[in-house]
């Protein structure tokens, strides 16, 4: 059985300086995990630790019980780390399909489309003229077609107006709820802790509160702290 992510005591160094320090967590199937922290905390950088961007010396990183920390970034993919990346960009020239298509292959663009009609009835168009929205959904997609075990999303809603949050949020929850494991960056806190199980909240590199959604949302204390002390 899937046993998702768990990441134990894991530093991450960037440019000689400890960006995160001593984090662990878990990511477990069906659920999505939130990871709330003010601009600068660390989140993207645990994320990169994580999925293998940036080497890490201490700490370790299991999916499905099997170690990853010491495996390269495309053995990790190949394992079940599925990434997007904050401000990762579509390939522009080709169509929504083709985007797909050359990571997924037939099934995948078929599976995309059954999770996003919307990409559906934009599969000829070059992907680089669909609205923000759709490119992050164009994204995910990409992401789902290397049917991963572990989804890693960093700030979809980037630009985005919140009710296109709030649909791309839905697609998650829907995702987690078929059994994918899902560690959800974001920076609308409410949005991500209405659709969330787990929530950590990361400040300096460090986690300060490990919990699940409704215990946050029952104490925003923790939340404004971790943003004031930044
Ligand atoms: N390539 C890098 N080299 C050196 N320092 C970096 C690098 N990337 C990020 N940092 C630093 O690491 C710290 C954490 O940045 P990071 O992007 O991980 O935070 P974040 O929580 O994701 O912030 P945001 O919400 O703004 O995306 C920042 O102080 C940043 O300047």
């Amino acid at each position: 059985m899937n046993q998702g992510l768990a990441v134990r005591n894991l530093d991450v160094d960037r440019g000689g300086l400890r960006i995160c320090r001593d984090v662990s967590l878990t990511v477990r199937p069906g659920q999505v995990s939130v990871l709330l922290g003010a601009n600068g905390a660390g989140k993207s950088s645990l994320l990169d630790g994580i999925t293998g961007v940036v080497a890490t010396s201490k700490g370790t990183i299991e999916l499905d019980g099997q170690p990853l920390h010491n495996r390269r970034r495309p053995h990790r993919a190949r394992m079940g780390l599925s990434y997007v990346e904050q401000g990762r960009a579509v390939f522009s020239q080709l169509s929504v399909e083709e985007n797909i298509l050359i990571v997924g292959g037939p099934q995948g663009a078929r599976d995309a489309f059954e999770l996003f009609p919307r990409l559906a009835e934009r599969r000829s168009l070059s992907a680089g003229l669909l609205s923000g929205g759709e490119q992050q959904m164009l994204l995910v997609a990409r992401a789902m077609a290397m049917k991963p075990k572990v989804l890693l999303l960093d700030e979809l809603s980037l630009g985005l107006a919140p009710v296109i949050v709030q649909t791309l949020l839905a697609t998650v929850r829907k995702l987690a709820d078929e059994g994918l494991a899902v560690l959800l960056v974001e920076q609308f806190a409410a949005l991500a802790l209405a659709i969330g199980d787990s929530a950590y909240v990361l400040n300096r590199g460090q986690i300060v509160f490990n919990g699940s959604c409704e215990q946050l949302k029952a104490d925003p204390a923790v939340l404004e702290a971790a943003y004031l002390s930044v």
